[in-house]
């Protein structure tokens, strides 16, 4: 049977993307469909203008910190409008890029939405395609909890296009989005409430973390009700009130609400059962090797459940590709994966968290150490914001299981870390290393 492709990728998102371009490597013929932007959740409306959102907001920060270190300087007003138009400039050369990269690779680019006819055809639009192995990556898409005015709320996506940036703004959920989002438009001016139904944010955290970030969230005059979910939620009077069950019950009233209590895989009209692929709860359940229920057809990125981060949909890509047509077989370690809250004050961590490592090892096998300490910027800056750095180690190797920080920088900091850890270096090599004074980083070779 001759196809009309031998690869067909469905979503040009981080891993559809960099499938594509390590399969075309081996010389395959592939050609993906994207019916929104290229780029996905990563380049439109996730990672890359979040973090510019960040740097834009960090100019206030240091304005101010300016200040104190002698500078003479007002700090003038942010236009929104300004930024939105350079982020999207910024976004448009990534898209042209993108472009150029698939061309350059002899990808093919069909635009339109795809759904499965069989387990070799899928319909773009209207028109029937074959391939001889298809490739989903579909990415995810923002869950809303079933309360009653759940309608009135936005979610990640929306947040991306306000016209105006709200006065006050409650958020239901504090992960990842819920978190970032709160500090980054905190900088910007304005205030923020944040409900999180557990007593700490950033679930999945270290729990030195949760309690490190959380204090400095509220320094900084974010309001958080933990403890409580959302429960109703009315307009009233072009503005919106939303009553919160829980520890307390309380009742504020604001501009917008955005709702970021988790994203599930975007697989509404994808006709999956016509082809033969299974689910495992809402996710497409895929093997180690990213191999699907149907023999032909494997998933990566987003729309699995795995982690939900771009570099590891990137890897997932290439892992696919090496595996199938370049006959390498390598799969994830799931268990050594770095990440990090671009918040103020910053998160990352690599490895286990300390309540992790007691559940795997006992608490009598692990040993922590934890510092925190005042950065040398902030004695000056006046800001009264600790750095935390902790390890877990396991006491019978000395191997460092996890390192968990709290400081600026933290996310560039961990990055070398990451590399360590996976080499499985002990307390004593690290003890052994000699850093770089004066910064915050050598705390960890103490
Ligand atoms: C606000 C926010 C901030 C984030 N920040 C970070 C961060 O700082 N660091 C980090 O590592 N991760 C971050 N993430 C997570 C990261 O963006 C995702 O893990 C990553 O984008 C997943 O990539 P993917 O290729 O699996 O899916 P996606 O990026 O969602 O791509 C899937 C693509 O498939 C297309 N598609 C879907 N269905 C069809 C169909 N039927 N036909 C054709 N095309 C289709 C979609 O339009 C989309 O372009 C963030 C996420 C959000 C929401
Ligand atoms: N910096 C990054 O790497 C980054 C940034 C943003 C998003 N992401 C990815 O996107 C994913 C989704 O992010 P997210 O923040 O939406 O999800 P999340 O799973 O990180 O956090 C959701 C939070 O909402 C809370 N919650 C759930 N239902 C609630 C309710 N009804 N009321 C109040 N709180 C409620 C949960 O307890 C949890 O703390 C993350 O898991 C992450 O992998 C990564």
């Amino acid at each position: 049977m001759t196809y009309n492709y031998e690869l067909l990728i469905i979503g040009a998102g981080s891993a559809g993307l960099a499938a594509a371009k390590r399969a075309a490597s081996y010389g395959v013929q592939v050609a993906i469909v994207e019916q929104e932007q290229l780029g996905g959740v990563c380049t439109n409306r996730g990672c890359i203008p979040k973090k510019l959102m960040v740097y834009a907001a960090d100019f206030a920060t240091a304005i101010d910190d300016a200040k104190q270190y002698g500078w003479s300087v007002s700090k003038g007003t942010f236009d929104w409008q300004q930024f939105i138009h350079v982020r999207d400039r910024e976004l448009a050369r990534i898209h042209q890029s993108q472009q150029d990269s698939l061309s350059k690779a002899g990808v093919e680019l069909i635009r339109g939405h795809a759904a499965f006819l069989d387990a070799h055809t899928v319909a773009i639009d209207d028109r029937p395609i074959t391939a001889d192995k298809i490739l989903i990556a579909v990415g995810g898409k923002p869950n809303k909890p079933p309360i009653s005015g759940i309608e009135y709320t936005i979610t990640s996506r929306e947040m991306f296009q306000l016209q105006e940036l709200p006065s006050h703004l409650a958020i239901i959920g504090g992960g990842y989005i819920g978190v970032e989002f709160g500090s980054t438009l905190r900088s910007l001016g304005v205030n923020i409430t944040l409900i999180e139904t557990s007593e700490y944010i950033l679930s999945g955290f270290d729990h030195d973390i949760q309690k490190i970030v959380q204090q400095g969230l509220e320094q900084r005059g974010i309001q958080i009700i933990h403890q409580a979910k959302a429960r109703e939620i009315k307009p009233v009077a072009n503005r919106l009130q939303l009553t919160t069950d829980g520890k307390t019950s309380e009742t504020i009233t604001v501009d917008t609400i955005l709702c970021a209590t988790g994203r599930t895989p975007n697989l509404e009209s994808l006709n999956l059962d016509k082809a033969g692929v299974a689910l495992k709860d809402k996710a497409i359940a895929v093997d180690e090797y990213s191999r699907t229920t149907q023999d032909n057809i494997f998933a990566v990125g987003d729309c699995t459940d795995r982690l939900p981060l771009t570099p590891v949909a990137r890897t997932e890509g290439h892992a696919f590709a090496d595996t199938v047509f370049g006959h390498h077989p390598r799969k994830l370690d799931y268990e050594r994966i770095p990440s990090a809250v671009f918040a103020r004050p910053e998160a990352a961590s690599i490895g286990m968290t300390e309540s992790r490592a007691c559940e795997i090892y006992g608490e009598d096998a692990i040993e922590c150490d934890r510092t925190e300490f005042t950065p040398l910027y902030n004695r000056l800056s006046g800001s009264n914001q600790s750095a935390l750095f902790k390890r877990v180690i396991h006491r019978e190797t000395d191997r460092i299981l996890g390192v968990h920080l709290v400081c600026d920088h933290a996310a560039e900091i961990i990055q070398g870390i990451t590399l360590a850890i996976q080499q499985g270096v002990t307390k004593q090599e690290m003890k052994h290393t000699i850093g770089i004074h004066p910064t915050s980083a050598e705390e960890l070779f103490e």
